[in-house]
């Protein structure tokens, strides 16, 4: 099968978020199972600074006002289709934020045009490759399955939309729409229309052939008023559509045997190496090397996540000799309340505000407990490396998180089950509760080894997922619904 996916960023060329490990790191599982992705990306400057030998596949004159390419290449086993359209994508900033940390202007139309081209490509715009399925990633891409259903030239492609996180919508003033190429008639309640304005996102919902979240209990979630952000409706009329397949990760990249960010490289067996790095970890944060446990996050720093949780629990763990590392940013006011705790603890905790995928590797090799207090959480994948890596996750009881940590409690422990410490609801109270629970099992250095090994050896790799996948894809081309999925050799 030959799939399109559509994505705002892709790991390792562009990343903000587990959207791009995701979109990075599926293709590779699916070939296993006779799906070969192509992925189309915005032409953003930090990708082409890392690609080399694009060629020209098609050239748009005036797309939406400006000249613009559609360029193919390979980058690791990745293949990319690159819209490289100058007046949209190269610019300083981020994919969505400009230098001030601020939206970009003109998101409504940089997305928009993305969607449209992938929609023109489904439609047979490459004339020596169209896909099977087009595989659309949250509301920056959601606008292509719209774009397909009014579209003249559509070839019947079927469209999975993936969320992988209901709380960002892509919603704009109705007077985009004019200018976006979509017709007056898509500002309806059975399409963009939402509560007055656009929701690319809302698009989406109506007119994918399919719908995914990223984990079964997301897929729950969202149709419920609490965690439907205002879509539980739209979600709630699809219920045939609707499913949840939780993420995998990438083995390779978050991989302790073999990972290059940390001096100790180890496996289950030789998980006493491991010092070395908590050893790093403790002086690249400057912190006192003594004995007790180190909790760790790296996370964007929001309301989701619980970042402010963080801040309220900074002290206790200092006061009861563990230390805390926090690698992220976000809202200024959580930065400012963990930047003001590592200020009167300076030895005991460590706060870096930033993004830096190597200190994240270092986190996951060298503490002992990864805390993810979040609010919400789709799927979330720093507990999964935590696992892999020996690092206990100490989890909120939502979304993802609740059906890939099982909690030690006392039957789980003994069945030798038990992977982390899970809370509910998410409260800094509660999340301080888990912490205490996570201190005593540390200190029993039996069932610590136990919780640590039994992390190890849980399997979070994209297999089963990427399976479920090209199952989907399947079930949607009306003559492959019947043939088997079997993994192709690759996958062996
Ligand atoms: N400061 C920092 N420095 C370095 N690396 C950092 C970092 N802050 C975050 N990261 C990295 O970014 C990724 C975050 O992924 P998550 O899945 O935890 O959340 P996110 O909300 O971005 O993703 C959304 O999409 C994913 C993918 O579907 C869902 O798992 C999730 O629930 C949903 O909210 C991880 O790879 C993490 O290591």
């Amino acid at each position: 099968m030959k799939i399109l996916s559509v994505t705002s960023e892709i790991f390792p060329l562009i990343k903000t978020g587990g959207l791009a490990d995701v979109t990075g790191s599926l293709p590779k599982a699916l070939t296993g199972y006779n799906c070969y992705t192509r992925t189309l990306v915005p032409g953003y400057p930090t990708l082409f600074a890392k690609l080399a030998g694009a060629q020209r596949v098609h050239f748009f004159p005036d797309l939406f006002g400006a000249p613009a390419s559609l360029l193919e290449a390979r980058y690791e086993q990745l293949d990319l289709l690159i819209l490289d359209a100058p007046a949209l994508y190269n610019r300083p900033g981020g994919p969505y934020l400009d230098e001030t940390g601020r939206d970009h202007v003109d998101n409504w139309k940089r997305f928009a045009v993305l969607s449209y081209v992938a929609s023109a490509i489904a439609g047979g715009l490459i004339r020596t490759w169209s896909p099977d399925v087009v595989h659309t990633h949250d509301w920056q891409t959601a606008l292509t399955s719209v774009y397909m259903k009014y579209s003249t030239n559509a070839r019947n492609v079927p469209s999975v939309l993936t969320i992988h996180n209901l709380a960002f919508q892509g919603q704009f003033p109705t007077s985009v729409v004019s200018q976006i190429g979509l017709p007056p008639e898509v500002v309806s309640l059975d399409c963009l229309e939402y509560y007055g304005d656009v929701s690319y996102l809302k698009g989406g919902i109506r007119t994918a052939t399919a719908i995914t979240t990223v984990s079964p209990t997301y897929a729950r979630e969202v149709i419920s008023p609490e965690l439907g952000m205002g879509m539980a409706g739209a979600l709630g009329s699809r219920p045939r559509a609707l499913t949840g397949i939780v993420n995998g990760i990438d083995t390779e990249i978050w991989n302790p045997a073999t990972d290059a960010h940390l001096p100790a490289t180890y496996d289950h067996k030789s998980i006493r190496l491991r010092s070395r790095n908590r050893a790093r970890l403790l002086e690249t944060f400057r912190l006192d090397s003594g004995p007790g446990p180190i909790f760790a996050a790296v996370t964007r720093l929001t309301w989701q996540k619980g970042g402010d949780m963080l801040a309220e629990v900074a002290e206790e763990i200092s006061q009861l000799g563990g230390r805390l590392i926090v690698l992220g940013k976000g809202e200024e006011h959580i930065e400012t309340a963990l930047l003001a705790a590592a200020g009167r603890h300076p030895d005991r905790i460590g706060v870096r505000i930033g993004y830096d995928e190597a200190t994240a590797h270092l986190i996951h090799g060298g503490a002992d407990v990864v805390i993810q207090p979040s609010r919400f959480e789709p799927c979330g994948l720093t507990q999964l490396y935590a696992l892999r890596y020996g690092a206990v996750p100490v989890v909120s009881r939502t979304g993802g998180l609740s059906e890939t940590i099982i909690d030690a409690n006392d039957a789980a422990i003994s069945a030798r089950v038990a992977t982390g410490f899970q809370f509910h609801p998410a409260t800094a109270e509660n999340l301080r509760l888990s912490i205490l629970r996570a201190f005593a099992a540390y200190h029993d250095p039996k069932k610590w080894a136990r919780l640590q090994n039994q992390g190890m050896k849980a399997n979070f790799s994209w297999e089963r997922s990427a399976e479920q996948y090209a199952a989907l894809y399947a079930q949607l081309i009306p003559d492959r619904r019947m043939m088997p999925i079997v993994p192709s050799k690759a996958a062996e």
